[in-house]
């Protein structure tokens, strides 16, 4: 369910381009964040997700439309002391490699004001307390990101932007990372989460931007995209040893011998139909995955047609 946000946004872009010479990087971009919001920004490769955190933390100016980030200008002599309350974690992350991880941090905790007690604490959470006094150039590249993460985590960050966070991190790390995100955004921070689909993502965001070109082709809550999209629901079955694919009822929609595809609106009276059945032992109901609904809208997006938009189609992975 869609939380409601009553104060006023984060950030806000409104009417939002930008060009690089002739390219249009983005355009027409709107979109606001709340206080507690984690907003998922996905994109393939130049779709314009890194030019809106450039934007965002006040890096590029905006060739057309308005930008605000705590309701200031984030380019304006204002902005400098909100800026401390932003961290980020760019993209290719690199640090001084002669550095300890230790040292790294102060170096940044200095730079934001942040009081230096806050780093031993900051490399536990993360798990880097064995390396702490080790130069980064022994990091492996998942410590590398670890460390990344507690330079973007100093200070308690009001709003965090975080641009392909899980690269590099194994399973563990990543659980852990998305740990760090629920346990920010319940003290309130706002999150921007950049990638293209992330493994796991989905538990942990609020809201979906989906961008390509340069253009917001889709927006808002998972359960919201999915409605728009139409995307059939999976249907597993246990316990029918085949009955499915000699039943007229189930056929049309039949991926796998003990599996359905069926459109939303059909979703209930194919259940019905199918707890009827003596040999049914269990039934599960999968709504599209944020991967599928991305690959929906992409679809869109390129004038493709989507795989998923017909309820006879195979699954898509
Ligand atoms: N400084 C620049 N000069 C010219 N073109 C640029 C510049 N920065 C970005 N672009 C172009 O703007 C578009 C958007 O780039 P951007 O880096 O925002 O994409 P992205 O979604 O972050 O991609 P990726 O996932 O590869 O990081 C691309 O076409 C890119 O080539």
């Amino acid at each position: 369910m869609q939380a409601s946000y009553p104060s006023s946004p984060i950030v806000s872009l409104s009417g939002v381009a930008k060009h690089y010479g002739k390219v249009a990087a983005l355009q027409q971009v709107d979109f606001e964040l709340f206080p507690g919001e984690v907003m998922g920004l996905f994109g393939h490769n130049g779709a314009g997700k890194t030019t809106i955190m450039k934007l965002i933390l006040g890096i590029i100016p905006a060739s057309d439309g308005m930008v605000k980030v705590f309701s200031q200008d984030p380019l304006s002599k204002q902005a400098f002391e909100a800026r401390k309350q932003v961290g980020y974690l760019p993209e290719n992350v690199s640090f001084y490699d002669q550095l300890t991880g230790r040292e790294v941090l102060r170096y940044f905790a200095r730079l934001k004001s942040v009081p230096k007690q806050a780093i031993e604490q900051l490399l536990e959470q993360v798990g880097l307390t064995h390396a702490m006094d080790r130069q980064v150039k022994t990091y492996s590249k998942g410590m590398r990101q670890r460390l990344g993460l507690a330079q973007a985590f100093l200070g308690s960050p009001k709003l965090l932007l975080l641009d392909e966070p899980t690269v590099g991190l194994d399973p563990i790390a990543t659980q852990e990372f998305y740990a760090s995100v629920d346990k920010l955004k319940s003290e309130g921070a706002s999150i921007i989460l950049c990638s293209h689909v992330l493994p796991g993502v989905e538990q942990h965001i609020d809201r979906a931007l989906i961008i390509s070109g340069g253009r917001l082709l889709a927006k808002g809550s998972l359960s919201e995209l999915r409605q728009q999209a139409k995307l059939p629901v999976a249907i597993k079955t246990q316990g029918l040893n085949g009955a499915l694919k000699q039943d007229a009822r189930f056929t049309p929609y039949l991926i796998a011998p003990d599996q359905l595809l069926v459109p939303e609106q059909e979703k209930l009276a194919i259940i019905r139909q199918l707890v009827e059945l003596d040999q049914l032992g269990d039934i599960r109901v999968e709504p599209a995955d944020l991967e599928r609904v991305y690959q929906h809208y992409l679809g869109q997006g390129t004038g493709a047609s989507s795989p998923n938009a017909s309820h006879q189609g195979g699954p898509t992975q």
